[in-house]
C-alpha cells in the first residue's frame, strides 16, 4: 500500500503532521508538496494525487486545503476516484467501509490546531486509521 498526499498553502500544516504520522507508522507513502506556505492552487494538488490514486501509481490519497471542499469538488471529478471530506473519524471510517472512498479530504482551517486542537491531534488518528483500514500491507 502507498498513500500519497498533497496540500495547499492552506493545508500545508495538517499534511506536514499526517506525514510525520505515516511515517512513524512505517506506512510506505509519497508527499508531493507543497513545502512552503506560498500561495498556490488547489486543484493543481488535487489533480495530481487524484491521478496517482486512478493510475493504480498510489492505493490512497490525502488532500488538505483550507475546508477541504474544493479538493473533494476536483478530485470526484476524476473517474475512478471516491473521495470523501471527513471531519470525523467515524466519517472516515464509514468512508472506507461503506463508500470505498479512495481520497481522504480535510480541511485544516475546520479540523485544524489554529481553530481545534484537539481535533487536529484527531486527524493524524483518523488518516493513520483510515490507512490501516485498507487492509493492504504496510
Ligand atoms: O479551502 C480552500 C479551497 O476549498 C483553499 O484552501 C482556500 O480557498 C484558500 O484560501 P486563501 O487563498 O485565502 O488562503
Amino acid at each position: 500500500m502507498k498513500v500519497i498526499l498533497a496540500s495547499d498553502h492552506a493545508g500545508l500544516e495538517l499534511r506536514q503532521e499526517l506525514v510525520a504520522a505515516l511515517a512513524a507508522q512505517g506506512v510506505a507513502h509519497e508527499d508531493v508538496g507543497p513545502s512552503t506556505r506560498d500561495s498556490v492552487d488547489y486543484p493543481d494538488f488535487a489533480a495530481r494525487v487524484s491521478r496517482a490514486v486512478a493510475s493504480g501509481e498510489a492505493t490512497l490519497g490525502v488532500l488538505v486545503c483550507g475546508t477541504g471542499i474544493g479538493m473533494s469538488i476536483v478530485a470526484n471529478k476524476h473517474k475512478g476516484i471516491r473521495a470523501a471530506l471527513c471531519t470525523t473519524e467515524f466519517e472516515a471510517r464509514m468512508a472506507r467501509a461503506h463508500n470505498d472512498a479512495n481520497v481522504l479530504c480535510l480541511g485544516q482551517r475546520v479540523v485544524g490546531p489554529a481553530w481545534a486542537a484537539p481535533s487536529w491531534r484527531r486527524s493524524s488518528a483518523l488518516l493513520s486509521r483510515a490507512a490501516a483500514m485498507s487492509g493492504a500491507s504496510r
